[in-house]
């Protein structure tokens, strides 16, 4: 599916998506949980619909009610046999094509007894998982995997053990073991994961925000290089309630488009969140981008725009907007980081200088460092997703301020996060042509 962008000027007001981080990780706790939960502002992107598959195949009954989801998980537990839902799957579940979901759900799915193939699709059978061959073992569950690739075939009980982890490649790892740790039974009065070189910390942040709200037991977090779980630590917060956050990382290609091209109004992220690129608020003011945040929403006019340095090392999704943005600042930006970009949905420090290129925009990288030489301009022209919803958003962003058509080809890459991404800049006067149609893809989930 192609989608053709054409310059656009932006006005009006928008309510940035749910989080899928944050709806995720509600489908992880709220299945540990083992309770009824309410996760109001749920989700429908492709990954949030993979997420709530995997709970339902783990046992967990979804009932979509009138403001949010439902999710019954009282018949699951550590340790125990797990009735499998899905019928001719038998003991199987599909991450689709999230990093998170196969990262965070494999330890759950080996809190049971059941021996469970786990597969995935797209880019995610390339993405690396030999952290599990590695570390699983070490903590009673016996692994397969294709040479560290997809499928891996498990079995447990997992039974926590005190293990050192590399936290270098991705906090996916470390979030699922949290989750599973939480709930598992183990030996003694505490235990303890210690991490090294623990990169993306903020989402460890939010992992740990969810697992309270939804009174899981919280381990003692000591400077996120070890994380010990004490047996008598108090409950936390008992409330069956969870609200999935605004989602900074797609709110961010909208708060870059305002900036680019607009005179916008984004409702819906909070600055209070824990989420990693909520920090695309200090580049946007590094830039002298035209914004200004309130406690209702944050405001972005087209203003001049200079280049700036910027460490998203932490915060990787930040790449794509930051690049559609520094096209637009005059002189050269620095950002650091572009080691975090290699195993995403596509190398996407390679693919930003690609397709950028293919628009006239010299993106140079050395080593850790993206220099990105904006302020003259781009053309528009014909770029491609490279199957990756990132890079779809970011060329249509930078596309609203280039000289003539840009055309998207494989454009619905951004139904992994955003889908209605495309239906957001159209409100906000993005001349949009082709598109998706959305309707089945919203009632595509049945609870
Ligand atoms: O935990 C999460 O929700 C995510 C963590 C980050 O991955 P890494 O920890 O691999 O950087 C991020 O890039 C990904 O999109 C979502
Ligand atoms: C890399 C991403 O997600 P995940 O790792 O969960 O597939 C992303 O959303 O950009």
């Amino acid at each position: 599916m192609k989608v053709t962008i054409s310059p656009s000027a932006l006005k009006g007001d928008i309510l940035a998506p749910a989080s899928k981080s944050s709806m995720q990780r509600a489908c992880a706790a709220g299945l540990v949980a083992a309770k009824r939960s309410v996760v109001y502002n749920p989700g429908h992107s492709n990954d949030d619909i993979a997420a709530m598959g995997i709970i339902q195949s783990l046992g967990a009954i979804i009932e979509k009610g009138n403001e949010g989801l439902v999710i019954d998980s009282t018949g699951f537990s550590p340790a125990a046999e797990v009735a499998f839902m899905n019928g001719d799957q038998g003991g199987a579940i599909n991450c689709g094509e999230s990093g998170l979901s196969i990262r965070m759900f494999t330890p759950l799915a080996a809190l049971t007894s059941n021996k469970i193939t786990i597969n995935g699709e797209g880019s995610l059978v390339t993405r690396p998982m030999d952290f599990f061959d590695e570390i699983l073992p070490q903590i009673g569950v016996t692994v397969e995997s294709n040479g560290g690739k997809l499928p891996l075939v498990i079995q447990g009980p997992l039974q926590p053990k005190n293990i050192t982890i590399d936290g270098s490649l991705s906090s996916q790892f470390l979030t699922g073991l949290l989750l599973a740790y939480a709930v598992a039974p183990f030996e003694g009065d505490s235990v303890s994961i210690k991490v090294n070189n623990l990169k993306s910390k903020p989402y460890i942040d939010l992992t740990l925000d969810v697992m309270k709200k939804f009174g899981l037991k919280v381990p003692e977090n000591k400077n996120y290089e070890e994380f010990v779980f004490h047996k008598d630590a108090p409950a936390t917060e008992t409330t069956s309630n969870y609200t999935v956050e605004g989602d900074w990382s797609g709110g961010a290609f909208l708060l870059v488009a305002g900036a680019i091209a607009g005179n916008i109004s984004v409702r819906g992220l909070s600055m209070s969140s824990t989420q990693a690129d909520k920090k695309i608020t200090e580049a946007l003011m590094a830039a002298n981008a035209g914004i200004a945040i309130d406690a209702k929403a944050i405001q972005l006019h087209q203003t001049e725009m200079n280049a700036f340095e910027f460490d998203a090392t932490d915060c990787p999704d930040l790449f794509p907007p930051l690049v559609a943005l520094a096209a637009y600042c005059n002189g050269v930006t620095k950002i650091k980081g572009v080691s975090r970009l290699a195993h995403k949905e596509s190398d996407r420090g390679i693919t930003l200088q690609e397709e950028f290129g293919k628009m006239g925009l010299k993106v140079d990288l050395d080593g850790d460092l993206m220099y990105v030489h904006g302020g003259n301009g781009l053309k528009g022209t014909l770029v491609h997703s490279r199957h990756d919803h990132r890079i779809a958003m970011a060329c249509a962003v930078a596309a609203l301020r280039a000289e003539g058509d840009t055309t998207i080809e494989e454009a619905y890459a951004v139904n992994k996060s955003y889908p209605d991404f495309y239906d957001h800049i159209k409100t906000l006067g993005a001349r949009v042509k082709g598109g998706i149609d959305l309707s089945a893809l919203k009632e595509g989930f049945k609870g």
